[in-house]
């Protein structure tokens, strides 16, 4: 990995040491801890991600703390409308995160503590951290019964799940991140991740639920701040390293150079939406049309998160086939996103001024197709 000269700077700050003049030979080797001061899920994966493309970790293993306000982070390779009710994060203001690495769909909120274990490739065990987090579960409380799986989940009580991981593996750099339930909102948590969604079909990596429990449930003395002391003391004796976290800030350029240009990657609908692998829904919506129900067909393709396919059927007596057509015309290209149809509609409203009967059906066929975005 080449750092630019300018970075060099930011790595012994890192290190929390003054710049001297010897430069870079100085920083000590053995590793580091540190904790953003940001609860923003774009600021922490993207500060996640600088340190991934540009700290060289040879002899130097970094562990990460970040927490984040309520927030949903999908894989990389899934489908957010398959796993999450997006309209009830919408409504409560839940932000949705797609993060770099796979695996399945999990709910943040200051409750949940995320850990990053970043390493070269030839350092990379996952299990050696999540056993560095039982033991360190088991120094404030030897009393729990915790235990990793095959799948690289930790267990409370042998059914609980408490944490979950995925990882990145670079060229030369990895890093192993996984979550900590200390005391999320369960309910929150539950409903997020169901899709109200129907007719979906997809390639999209599924997650795989699991009944969840806090730490904080089984011990009230489990705090976040309590876990983390823990974890990060197991940590420094663990790589013989002084037992400090450096605090840090990832908006702050000054230290990580290129970082903001990370966040609004991360923030774009672009990646969030648009890396969506391509799928298709097929669903039926009823409406009532002069005290009898219809049912109006819908067949969709939706690639790089906008609309490729758009087949919406409504009986001819209803919707004549020409009207439904510029329907499914002006969809066509258009970002699978309720704010987006919205738009069109209403210019297409304008195609036909003063048509108030063919208003209302498109209106409510728009409505419709809005839901399930
Ligand atoms: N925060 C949290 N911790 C543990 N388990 C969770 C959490 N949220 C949801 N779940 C449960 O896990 C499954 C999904 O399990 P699944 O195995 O499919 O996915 C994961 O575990 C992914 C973990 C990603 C960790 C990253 C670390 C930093 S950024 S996110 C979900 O349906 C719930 O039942």
């Amino acid at each position: 990995i080449m750092i630019p000269f300018s970075m060099k700077n930011c790595f012994q700050f890192l290190c929390n040491h003054k710049v001297p003049a010897a430069g870079f030979k100085t920083t000590p080797k053995g590793g580091l801890i540190l904790q953003s001061v940001s609860n923003d899920v774009y600021q922490n994966l993207a500060v996640e991600d600088w340190i991934h493309d540009y700290i060289s970790l040879e002899g130097k293993p970094v562990l990460f703390f970040w927490r984040n306000s309520p927030s949903v982070v999908i894989g990389r390779h899934q489908n957010p409308w398959q796993e999450c009710n997006l309209n009830l994060m919408r409504e409560e203001g839940i932000k949705l995160a797609r993060r770099k690495s796979g695996g399945g769909t999990v709910y943040h909120d200051l409750g949940n503590i995320n850990m990053t274990f970043f390493t070269t490739k030839n350092k990379y065990d996952r299990m050696e951290n999540l056993q560095l987090i039982v033991r360190a579960l088991n120094a404030v409380q030897p009393q729990l019964d915790v235990q990793a799986t095959k799948r690289f989940d930790l267990l409370l009580d042998g059914q609980f799940k408490i944490s979950g991981t995925a990882s990145k593996i670079g060229r030369t750099n990895t890093y192993h991140h996984c979550t900590l339930l200390c005391s999320t909102d369960r309910t929150a948590l539950s409903s997020l991740l169901k899709s109200p969604y129907q007719g979906i079909e997809s390639r999209a990596t599924a997650s795989i639920p699991s009944t969840v429990k806090n730490l904080l449930e089984k011990d009230p003395t489990l705090t976040c701040e309590v876990l983390m002391s823990a974890i990060a003391a197991e940590y420094a004796a663990h790589h013989h390293i002084k037992n400090h976290v450096h605090l840090i800030n990832p908006a702050d350029e000054t230290v990580f150079p290129g970082v903001n240009s990370k966040v609004q990657e991360l923030r774009s609908w672009e990646w969030i939406y648009g890396r969506t692998p391509k799928f298709s829904v097929n669903t039926t919506f009823n409406v009532l049309h002069e005290q009898t129900h219809l049912e109006i067909k819908v067949f969709l393709d939706i690639k790089d998160g906008r609309i490729e396919i758009c087949n919406i059927k409504a009986p001819d007596h209803w919707l004549p086939l020409e009207l439904c057509d510029q329907l499914n015309s002006s969809l066509i290209g258009s970002k699978f996103c309720p704010i987006e149809t919205a738009m069109l509609t209403n210019i297409l409203l304008r195609t036909y001024p003063g048509d108030y009967k063919l208003h209302s059906k498109w209106n409510i066929l728009c409505e419709k197709m809005r839901g399930i975005m």
